[in-house]
């Protein structure tokens, strides 16, 4: 069902602040900005091998990502994994009682269509699925 870790986002206060250690420091491969309006959140994506990290700003005071940081500080968010058929992969889970976020894809970055399971199901780890346009 999952084909590889696509990204891991990383919850931060400003990209403008974090992009430079990861770029400059760490030396990795900045692939730009993105706002994705549906999740409140302006990310930065970096190539490392066949997987990304994504820094993941909030645009409001509610969005997901605002009240992670206000609970817990800055830090590692979310692990996406990417998928060949996001409703097949939805379908599965649900059948063998997951609790999922979103049970109908929504848009994510880069054209992604994307679906969380919820932490709870995901022993602690907030999960994403992610399915690429091709
Ligand atoms: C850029 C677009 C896209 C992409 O293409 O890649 C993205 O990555 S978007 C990323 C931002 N979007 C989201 O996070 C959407 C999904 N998240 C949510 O719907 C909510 O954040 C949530 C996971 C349902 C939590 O919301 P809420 O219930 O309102 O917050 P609480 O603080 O009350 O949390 C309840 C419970 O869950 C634990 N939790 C919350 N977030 C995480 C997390 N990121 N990782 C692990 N655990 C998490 C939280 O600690 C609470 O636990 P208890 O205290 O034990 O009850
Ligand atoms: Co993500």
């Amino acid at each position: 069902m999952l084909t590889k870790i696509n990204h891991i986002g990383i919850a931060v206060q400003s990209l403008a602040d974090a992009v430079p250690f990861y770029r400059d420091n760490l030396g990795m491969a900045f692939m730009g900005t993105e706002e994705v309006p549906e999740q409140k959140v302006t990310v930065a994506f970096f190539q490392i091998g066949e997987s990304k990290i994504e820094l993941l700003e909030p645009t409001s005071d509610d969005s997901p990502v605002a009240k992670f940081i206000e609970k817990n500080g800055a830090g590692i968010h979310h692990i996406a994994y990417e998928v060949e058929d996001i409703e097949a992969a939805i379908a599965r889970l649900v059948a063998d009682g997951a609790r999922m976020i979103d049970s109908v894809p929504r848009n994510g970055a880069h054209g992604a269509r994307i679906a969380f399971i919820h932490p709870k199901t995901s022993r602690g780890v907030l999960t994403e699925l992610c399915q690429m346009g091709h």
